[in-house]
């Protein structure tokens, strides 16, 4: 007999949980006067009926391009309505789109009948752009495009700069089209060619990463419309803000730390969030963020990791990169696979520490031993352990983790354990 399971609603602490995700638009936006005022700035045009300016936002992820854009965008078309502006906004993530072509297709599907669109491939180029001038053409008045994550698109034919020269090129001539590219690759406007810079960058807005003050405002914002009055102890904002001040003032993990605070504190039935849900929280989405980084490795990175495990199972840590090596090559044998050169892995060994999976220390031995690193685990054994599962499985496990491989809960491998692989 299955227990007795139920459910029943559990609303005490928050009001409107669905607020603190990334899809909820905020009624404003605070802690970005100074971009607001830009934008508002660089859109002007468009309300007294002239050329749109190309706007080109820039600033690291989770610090509000994205919901200054929809903010600003949805004002500028009530606006435009009470002004007579004849104003169309096409919205295109730019994610999985990496060729002008796709956006250029893309675009004419958006902005045709859902009845008259063209296939994603067989078109040569010059058609497609043809349909898209026609179909521009065809709505008229103002038509902001705007590109989010537009620092994907890769070519040299670049849309980013047929669409701010199709007036002058007379490829149309009764809409307006401004073009809004919104990336967080900081090189992204250092690397596009000296033409398409100036088309897509006349107006260049920073946003830079929020400080903990002004990540406290969003997330009192956010607070006031997600929790019940007093569901907070005082601490709980202040510390969600500086830790999301110190992961590169991205607003969005703040929200997330927040969320997941709110959702311990209600798992453990507690009346209020209070400063060690948050703790908890944090460390959960810590090692949630790792284990990613670490399932992403490639095979030879995640070896040299598993190599620098095996010695922090048996309390070696920290040790040099010629040792992780050793054990490294003797991991390689074991699945027939050719190890990589020493060189490559202090750089593997490196990149490890850059995602801060591990630490590496240098170390200075004068005449006698010379300069080199030291590396060691940054995260518990068993996290690292569970991450790479799949290649501990493939590869067999090392004496070294043999123990926390055992007692974990969360490695399931598919053949038996006794075979461990002996020191080297
Ligand atoms: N000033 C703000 N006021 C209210 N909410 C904000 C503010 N800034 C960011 N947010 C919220 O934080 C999250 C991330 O913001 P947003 O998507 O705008 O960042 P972004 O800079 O566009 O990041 P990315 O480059 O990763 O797309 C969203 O949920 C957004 O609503």
């Amino acid at each position: 007999m299955p227990p007795d399971i139920s459910f029943t609603p559990d609303n005490d602490l928050y009001k409107n949980r669905d607020t603190l995700f990334e899809d909820y638009t905020p009624d404003t936006i605070v802690g970005r006067d100074t971009e607001l005022e830009q934008y508002h700035e660089a859109l002007q045009p468009v309300i007294n009926g002239e050329r749109p300016s190309n706007i080109f936002l820039y600033g690291k992820t989770g610090v509000g391009k994205t919901a200054a854009t929809k903010f600003l965008l949805d004002r500028l078309q009530r606006d435009a309505d009470q002004y007579d502006v004849d104003l169309t906004v096409i919205y295109l993530n730019c994610e999985d789109l990496s060729k002008s072509y796709q956006i250029a297709v893309k675009l004419v599907n958006e902005l045709r009948d859902p009845s008259d669109q063209i296939s994603e491939t067989g078109h040569p180029g010059y058609k497609v752009y043809e349909y898209l001038w026609d179909e521009l053409d065809a709505v008229g008045g103002t038509i902001l495009v705007v590109l989010d994550e537009v620092d994907n698109i890769g070519d040299d034919d670049s849309i980013l700069y047929q669409i701010p020269r199709a007036r002058s090129n007379e490829h149309i001539t009764n809409a307006k089209v401004g073009i809004i590219g919104i990336s967080n690759d900081l090189s992204f406007r250092d690397n596009l060619s000296a033409k398409v810079r100036s088309s897509l960058c006349e107006k260049a807005i920073s946003f830079p990463p929020y400080d903990a003050p002004e990540l406290q405002d969003v997330l009192q914002q956010r607070a006031d419309t997600a929790f019940h009055d007093d569901a907070l102890a005082d601490d709980v904002l202040p510390l969600c803000a500086a830790y999301g001040a110190q992961d590169a003032g991205d607003a969005r993990k703040a929200l997330d730390l927040l969320r997941e605070a709110g959702d311990i504190a209600r798992a453990a039935d507690a009346d209020h969030v209070h400063d060690h849900h948050v703790e908890k929280a944090r460390d959960k989405l810590e090692r949630e963020e790792v284990m990613d980084g670490i399932a992403d490795l490639a095979e030879h990175q995640q070896l040299t990791l598993y190599a620098l495990a095996t010695f922090e199972g048996d309390d070696e840590t920290p040790v040099s990169s010629s040792t992780v090596y050793d054990r490294y090559q003797s991991l390689c044998h074991y699945i027939g696979s050719d190890p990589r050169s020493a060189r490559r892995v202090r750089d593997f060994l490196k990149e490890l520490a850059d995602l801060s999976i591990t630490a590496r220390t240098p170390q200075n031995e004068g005449l006698s031993g010379g300069k080199y690193h030291d590396h060691d685990l940054k995260h518990d054994l068993e996290t690292v352990v569970v991450a790479m599962a799949d290649l501990v499985d493939y590869v067999g496990v090392h004496e070294g983790i043999e123990d926390v491989v055992r007692s974990s809960d969360e490695i399931v491998l598919s053949s038996d354990i006794d075979a461990t692989l002996s020191p080297d």
